[in-house]
């Protein structure tokens, strides 16, 4: 028995490949660290979805498909409005995708084209559902979608209602190319079971989803959060005593035998093949905000960590702090993983249905010994 399907292969995948001995990460082949140096999500989302990089042309008609689709539906805005503003944004996530799939022109359709059509329509509208959850929690009004930014500098535009700063969109671009694909995750593996069963694309997200909201996933980044507001952030503090106070916390909760968010993977035992790239973001942002006191305490929990247990940091740890010091709020963070992971998601279970095979494993009955009523 494999517990937790720890080191199991379950099946093939043309999407990434994630060597842990390299620590590499390859999207279609292509290294992940160049992908977020040299190119915008849109080309990644593309190259996801159809195993090429997109031409001028290919890119024009694409990114045109994309931008018509990210104003806020109607009937789902009612919806959303209905929720508790004190619920989770990743409750808002899931059920505008189950929503959204249930409105579907094409819904009952899972042919390849219904399916890259919807898989498009849910990655150009979530932007829209996750920002104004954020605004709607904070009093704002819906700000609409503007066709002449791309789509990070409209997911901020429509988060914050200002023109975006580059080095910002820079930033943010480079966490939705990080967040955007890694083979069979949690949620991923969720989505293509789901899909096994030859059930309908936004079905399948909205499992993903629902997995992706946990705290060993994607919920991580949120957590990191949840640990530097629990050491206490004090913008004007210097970074060395900011370290200081991190380590001593890191400390206190290793001896009390805590896991603490944002560290250790399952596949990667020597680092993250994304954090070098997330943590060069999250300088840029620690500058631009001048905020060094943040990278006291990362560089305190990331160093009491290591010499404690050597267990290294995983994307959602930069991920964290640089949402934050961006402006969104701490739920918000996994929302935004899944606008950048829903291209992932869809390109796997486009993958699973063209090769199906239905996924049910075995079990090891420990049960009583057959008995009487
Ligand atoms: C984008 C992503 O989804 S990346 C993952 C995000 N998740 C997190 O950051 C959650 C925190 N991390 C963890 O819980 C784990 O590292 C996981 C679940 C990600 C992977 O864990 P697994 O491969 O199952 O390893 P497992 O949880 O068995 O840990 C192995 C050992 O390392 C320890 N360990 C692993 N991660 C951590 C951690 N974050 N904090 C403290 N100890 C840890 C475990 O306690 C265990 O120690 P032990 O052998 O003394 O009992
Ligand atoms: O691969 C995993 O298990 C988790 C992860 O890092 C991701 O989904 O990005």
């Amino acid at each position: 028995m494999k517990k937790g399907l720890a080191g199991v292969v379950v099946d093939y995948t043309a999407v990434s490949k994630v060597n842990p001995d390299t620590n590499s990460l390859l999207y279609r082949g292509y290294p992940v660290q160049e992908l977020a140096a040299k190119c915008s999500f849109e080309q990644v989302a593309y190259l996801l979805w159809n195993g090429e990089l997109p031409n001028e042309a290919q890119l024009a008609e694409f990114t045109a498909r994309e931008r018509a689709g990210r104003a806020l539906d109607p009937a789902l805005r009612l919806i959303i409005d209905a929720l508790p503003e004190d619920g989770h944004p990743m409750d808002v996530c899931r059920t505008a995708a189950s929503i959204l799939g249930a409105r579907h022109e094409l819904t009952g359709d899972s042919s390849p084209e219904a399916n890259m059509k919807k898989a498009i329509d849910l990655w150009a509208a979530m932007p829209a559902v996750v920002a104004f959850d954020q605004r709607r929690r904070h009093g704002l009004d819906l700000v609409e979608p503007r066709e002449d930014l791309d789509y990070s500098a409209n997911f901020l535009w429509m988060t914050f209602g200002e023109d975006p700063v580059d080095e910002v969109v820079e930033a943010f671009n480079v966490s939705m190319i990080l967040y955007a694909e890694h083979s069979f995750n949690a949620s991923t593996f969720s989505a293509r079971v789901v899909t096994s069963t030859l059930s309908d694309l936004h079905s399948a997200v909205t499992a993903a989803i629902g997995a992706l909201k946990g705290p060993l996933h994607g919920g991580a980044n949120e957590a990191v959060m949840h640990t530097f507001d629990e050491i206490g952030i004090r913008s004007e503090e210097a970074m060395e005593e900011a370290a200081v106070r991190a380590r001593a916390w890191m400390e206190d909760a290793l001896a009390q035998k805590k896991k603490v968010m944002g560290f250790g993977h399952r596949v990667y035992k020597h680092g993250d093949s994304r954090v070098t790239t997330m943590k060069a973001a999250l300088d840029k942002m620690i500058a631009h905000y001048g905020r060094h006191e943040l990278l006291g305490l990362y560089n305190g929990l990331e160093l009491a960590m290591d010499e404690a247990k050597a267990i290294k940091p995983n994307l959602d740890y930069p991920a964290g702090p640089t949402y934050h010091l961006m402006g969104f709020d701490t739920p918000t963070f996994t929302p935004i993983f899944v606008a950048s992971r829903i291209t992932g998601w869809t390109a796997h279970i486009m993958e699973q249905l063209a090769s199906n095979s239905l996924i049910r494993p075995l079990s090891e009955y420990n049960g009583h010994e057959q008995r009487p009523v």
